[in-house]
């Protein structure tokens, strides 16, 4: 369940004035979701999904909110944020910052077939290209420094094993450059739990709040590693092409990314096993998070690296 903070009607009907989108019919909370609160909200004009952030503060909102507006307006499927008569996204809300989105049709998909694979790869390189032309800028807060220094402060605590293949894993990363590649915005989490479907059609992508300047390259990786991997961890073939074909549809691979392609998987591998890792050995206070497995993504980058064909 993931409304952590209630809001009550006549306090949600007051902070609506502030918007052009009618009266307040009725609204309900989404289970939903793990870091964040989320209400369906149905006005006399249609449905909205408000939010209301539990972590960011209202000054970090403007880039990811401009990003989904700025991508909305360029045809990529993800919610379009709603302004309000000061034509701002967001504003506080029982004492959180808060936005309404367009609610998007769809739902989350747990074992995806390899057409839905395929056109999640072609909106993600559609993602990409309408990326180029947003004007901010925001630097990826979990990239290669975050993991080297996450996991040199985990490996004393692990079972010697994972810790060593962990290491050999920051260490071979450590000797990869990826700054020749293609660059932009990427999403950063574009997990199946962050995308909604319909049928074959992606109705949108969500949960931007990861998205970041990065290589492009990664941002596949990262897709593909959720996407094609089956219920025995293992990454399917069919779907893992199925997701490049899309994605090179759209926007064909350089030399260059082909070349990085096998590291790039693991890269975007080990980002998620540190992550996990963390949460398994530091959870946070408060925090209202159920801990994923990091052993997944241990076997993620374990089989890359043992991996001969990587489906280009
Ligand atoms: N714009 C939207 N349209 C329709 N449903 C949405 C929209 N945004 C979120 N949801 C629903 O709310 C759920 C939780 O959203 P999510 O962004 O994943 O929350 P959290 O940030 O807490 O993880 C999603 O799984 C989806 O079912
Ligand atoms: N998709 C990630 C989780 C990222 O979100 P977080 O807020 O839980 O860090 C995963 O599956 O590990």
């Amino acid at each position: 369940m993931s409304v952590y903070t209630s809001v009550g009607e006549a306090e949600l009907a007051a902070w609506l004035t502030r918007y052009s989108i009618g009266q307040l019919k009725s609204l309900k909370g989404i289970a939903a979701g793990i870091t964040n609160t989320n209400y369906f909200v149905d006005t006399t004009h249609g449905r909205y999904v408000l939010t209301l952030f539990e972590v960011l503060a209202l000054d970090e909102l403007p880039y990811y909110l401009e990003l989904m507006s700025h991508l909305a307006r360029h045809g990529v499927a993800c919610p379009a944020p709603i302004a309000d008569s000061t034509d701002s996204y967001a504003s506080l809300l029982a004492g959180k910052p808060a936005c309404l989105v367009t609610c998007l049709t769809g739902s989350e998909v747990g074992a995806p077939s390899s057409a839905q694979c395929q056109a999640v790869g072609e909106m993600l390189a559609a993602m990409h290209e309408a990326g180029n032309t947003f004007p901010k800028r925001m630097d990826n807060p979990r990239g290669p420094a975050w993991w080297s220094a996450t996991a040199a402060g985990l490996y004393g605590e692990m079972d010697a094993s994972d810790a060593a293949s962990l290491h050999e894993e920051v260490a071979f990363q450590e000797r990869y450059r990826f700054a020749h590649l293609p660059t932009g915005v990427v999403h950063a989490d574009l997990f199946r739990d962050n995308v909604l479907l319909d049928g074959e059609r992606v109705a949108g992508f969500i949960d931007f709040y990861y998205a970041c300047n990065d290589v492009l390259l990664y941002d596949v990786a990262i897709a593909l590693n959720d996407w094609a991997r089956g219920e025995d961890g293992n990454i399917d073939d069919d779907k893992a092409r199925a997701l490049l074909a899309g994605y090179q549809s759209v926007r064909p691979l350089t030399g260059d990314e082909r070349a990085a392609w096998p590291s790039m998987l693991r890269a975007a591998g080990l980002r998620f096993w540190v992550s996990r890792l963390l949460d398994f050995y530091r959870p946070q206070a408060g925090e209202m998070t159920y801990t994923k497995d990091p052993k997944v993504f241990q076997k993620v980058v374990e089989e890359h690296r043992a991996r001969s064909d990587f489906w280009l």
